[in-house]
């Protein structure tokens, strides 16, 4: 296996360690989250573990997860999870993430919400000292007037880019939605900010920002997992 694929597998690995019989889960999107659900379909499949139910956060997970013979819940059927697992695209000190450059974020934050606990996997070249610094920062919007946020984006130091296919035409999210990825120039300084202003606009859905949600991440290096958790959890 290609190592950087290893590394997401130890830490998907590492995340299922968290999960007992009968749990419900959220189940995030992205390639790391791919090993995850695979090595879940896999204890199903052993019998290592039971009674296991998924509310999948993009229609890629719905169909892995649904090949892979794991039980599917609407969220309002699965609401509260036990225990929500995703990927990020970067994590600071803080364990504050961007997420989204899967184009999930929406499903992903609503399910992370209706989670007991947040547990998240990636490599360690996700870590970052701050976020947008590694990835920009993924907006949904609806499709009506999205040029209107351009200029709003640019007052908050960002510079808002249209996210297109390779074949240039707009990528549509799993809601029918737009994405902005928005580049900040040496990264986000008040991520709260930020949030709060894009949140306030009209026609902005959600935004990458997942702040004070993560409970423990799980960053998989060549030297060895390297396990991180809120402060003031055991
Ligand atoms: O937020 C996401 C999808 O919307 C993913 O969790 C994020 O992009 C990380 O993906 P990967 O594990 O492929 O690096």
């Amino acid at each position: 296996m290609d190592p950087k694929e290893q590394l997401k597998r130890d830490a998907a690995r590492e995340a299922l360690s968290r999960v007992t019989p009968g749990m419900r889960l959220g189940l995030g999107t992205g390639s790391t989250m791919w090993h995850f659900v695979d090595l879940l379909g896999d204890a199903l499949a052993e019998g290592t573990l039971s009674g296991i139910s998924g509310v999948p956060t993009s229609e890629r997970t719905r169909d892995q997860a649904a090949e892979r013979g794991i039980p599917l819940l609407e969220l309002h059927e699965g609401a509260p999870l036990d225990l929500a697992v995703d990927g990020a695209d970067e994590v600071d000190p803080h364990l504050d993430l961007v997420k989204g450059l899967g184009g999930a974020l929406l499903r992903e934050k609503m399910v992370v919400q209706a989670a007991r606990a947040f547990v998240v996997v990636a490599d360690d070249s996700k870590e970052v000292s701050r976020l947008g610094t590694r990835a920009p920062l993924p907006i949904e919007v609806v499709p009506f007037g999205w040029e209107s946020h351009i200029p709003a984006l640019e007052a908050l130091g960002a510079r808002g880019v249209l996210r297109v296919s390779e074949a240039g035409d707009a990528v549509r999210t799993d809601n029918g939605n737009l994405l902005l990825d928005a580049h900040f120039e040496g990264g986000i300084e008040d991520p709260f900010e930020v949030e709060n202003r894009l949140r306030a606009r009209a026609g902005v859905v959600e935004t990458g920002l997942f702040l004070d949600l993560a409970d423990e991440v799980i960053l998989a290096s060549d030297s060895g997992l390297v396990i991180r958790r809120r402060e003031g959890e055991a």
